[in-house]
């Protein structure tokens, strides 16, 4: 990836609608003139605009949270988004936003400033709370008063949760999925670790590399340490062990590189991924706005915050989540009024358990869509 200087690094197909939200003058005091909002939907929104849903993609996800006609292309919530399913889009309007700062049609950094270079490390520090005000822009420009639900996990339940404690009066359903109240010590520390990887790479360049070369490196090394947290030792075990890739042998010469384990060939497959479709200034923007996830921030605590939803919950977590641990999801649960348990998913797997494994929760999530 070299001098190119994409406003985006979106899918390619055209299937995003793209609105001009106005200009933004962000939480922690940045400003930016212009802030387009590029999102998805599914099914038809009622005249009254009472049928709404809201669904809100995680660190690294985007707006298709589902097939649609535009792009046929499976999406990342296909077992709880789509006709038939938890989410029927047969019935319920589906819309879905890229989060500002992100790499996926939103305004980024890699977008241009009114002078057409991109925003780089200019573009201001992104909170939650700054993707949820935006969004409710989207929501007033859609013509949805309410949203009879808001879903997503991780950093999509984070962003549900906020709209939740923002806009009670707009939010009829809340769903939060491998997500608690605020982000803990450990993954802010994890998050950390991942900027630093990014902020290290020579060709960082302070986040104003977009006519060199990216700092590709440091993003993959970010994503390795991102998908051990994603994924157990049981996973890894059961599926690697200390099996050879191929006929690599990490004991078949003194001299570098070695031959790989399996589970190096793997990791190294999922940053090669992640580079080849994430910008890495989104990456640090979206990891430090879910670092700083603290729904009680300015609102007298957790509990407190919380004590004021009105919004009808529904909490889920993965039993194996090592980093977004059922405990914080148990905690929510407690705090939230009428929340009455958590909804668990059982997965060997860890937290891409709430990705891989919806379908489980899909019926108590039907039901409480009723409301
Ligand atoms: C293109 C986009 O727009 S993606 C946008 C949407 N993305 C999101 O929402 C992000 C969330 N999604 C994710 O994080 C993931 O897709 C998940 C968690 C849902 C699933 O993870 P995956 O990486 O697809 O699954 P898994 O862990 O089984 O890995 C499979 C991949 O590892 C590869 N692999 C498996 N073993 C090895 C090995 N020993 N060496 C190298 N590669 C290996 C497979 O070939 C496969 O590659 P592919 O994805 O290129 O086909
Ligand atoms: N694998 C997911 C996990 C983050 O919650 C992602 O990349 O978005």
């Amino acid at each position: 990836m070299t001098a190119q200087v994409p406003t985006t690094t979106v899918r390619p197909d055209g299937a995003l609608a793209v609105v001009d939200v106005g200009a933004h003058t962000f939480e922690t005091g940045g400003r930016l003139p212009q802030v387009s909002i590029a999102y998805e939907t599914w099914g038809e929104l009622a005249p009254d605009g009472s049928n709404a849903v809201l669904v809100l993609h995680a660190l690294t996800g985007d707006t298709h949270v589902a097939a649609n006609e535009a792009d046929p292309e499976a999406g990342w919530w296909e077992g709880l988004v789509g006709p038939g399913r938890a989410v029927d889009t047969d019935r319920w309007f589906v819309v879905s936003p890229a989060m500002i700062g992100g790499c996926y049609g939103s305004t980024g950094p890699a977008s241009a400033d009114p002078q057409g270079r991109p925003w780089g490390s200019r573009f201001p520090y992104t909170t939650i709370r700054d993707s949820v005000q935006l969004e409710a822009r989207l929501a007033d420009q859609l013509g949805i008063e309410r949203f009879h639900a808001v879903l997503g996990g991780s950093m999509g339940g984070a962003r549900a949760l906020e709209w939740a404690a923002s806009f009670p009066d707009r939010v009829a359903g809340v769903g939060v999925f491998s997500c608690g109240a605020e982000s803990t010590a450990e993954q802010i520390a994890f998050a950390q670790a991942q900027v630093a990887a990014i902020e290290n790479d020579p060709h960082y360049d302070g986040g104003d590399y977009y006519t060199g070369p990216w700092p590709e490196a440091g993003l993959g090394l970010a994503r390795r340490i991102a998908h051990i947290t994603y994924r157990t030792e049981t996973e890894f075990s059961a599926r690697f062990g200390r099996e050879h890739q191929g006929d690599e042998d990490p004991f078949g010469s003194s001299r570098r590189p070695r031959g790989r384990f399996q589970v190096e060939s793997y990791l190294d497959h999922q940053a090669r991924k992640l580079v080849s479709r994430f910008d890495p200034n989104a990456y640090i923007l979206l990891t430090e706005a879910l670092a700083g996830h603290d729904v009680g921030r300015g609102r007298g605590g957790a509990a407190a915050a919380l004590r004021q939803v009105t919004a009808t919950p529904f909490v889920a977590a993965v039993d194996s989540d090592r980093l977004y641990h059922p405990e914080q999801s148990h905690r929510l649960a407690e705090l939230l009024p009428g929340a009455g348990g958590v909804h668990m998913i059982s997965s060997p797997i860890g937290h891409d358990g709430f990705l891989t494994s919806p379908d489980q929760i899909a019926e108590p999530l039907r039901e409480t869509l009723r409301l």
